[in-house]
């Protein structure tokens, strides 16, 4: 039976690992889709994996964090169609982790203050994110 669009989408969870006022992104490696750009961690959710068991297991393997799902908060769910992928971005404030991220797959990570974001080159659809980052903070 031929895919709907819905399922198409690729569910991604992603993390917006805060610490101090800063954000933390990491660089996508050169040869990935949206390559070369820097984003939020995290990644595609395995077959039957919750968005914060997903979330939690991406960012260990990225930044070697450990994450409890207590210091996770739902910040926006994003759909976007890049025209070669779709993909739907859950995207969650992670307001605290355990020990001390790093680039575990060679990438650059770099925390960033919330008014900088936009000084980094993001995917497409990450711009409503830091939008909805901004909306957050300062109220
Ligand atoms: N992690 C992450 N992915 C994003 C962001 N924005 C965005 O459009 N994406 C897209 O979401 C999709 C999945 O992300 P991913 O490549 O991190 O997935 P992954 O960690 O499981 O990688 P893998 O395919 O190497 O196993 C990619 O198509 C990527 O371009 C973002 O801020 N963070
Ligand atoms: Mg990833």
């Amino acid at each position: 039976m031929p895919n709907t669009a819905a399922d198409s989408s690729v569910h991604v969870a992603v993390g917006v690992i805060r610490r101090d006022g800063r954000i933390l992104l990491s660089r996508r490696a050169a040869n990935a889709h949206q390559g070369g750009l820097w984003e939020f961690p995290g990644g595609k959710l395995e077959p039957g994996e919750t968005l914060l068991d997903g979330l939690s297991r991406e960012l260990h393997e990225e930044l070697g964090i450990t994450v409890q799902p207590t210091d996770c908060a739902p910040l926006i769910k994003i759909e976007h169609d890049y025209g070669d992928k779709q993909v739907c971005l859950d995207v969650c404030w992670v307001n605290d982790f355990g020990g001390q991220p790093r680039g575990c797959e060679g990438q650059p990570v770099q925390w960033v203050p919330i008014a900088q974001l936009n000084d980094y080159p993001l995917p497409a659809a990450n711009a409503a994110i830091v939008d909805a980052i901004r909306a957050s903070v300062s109220v």
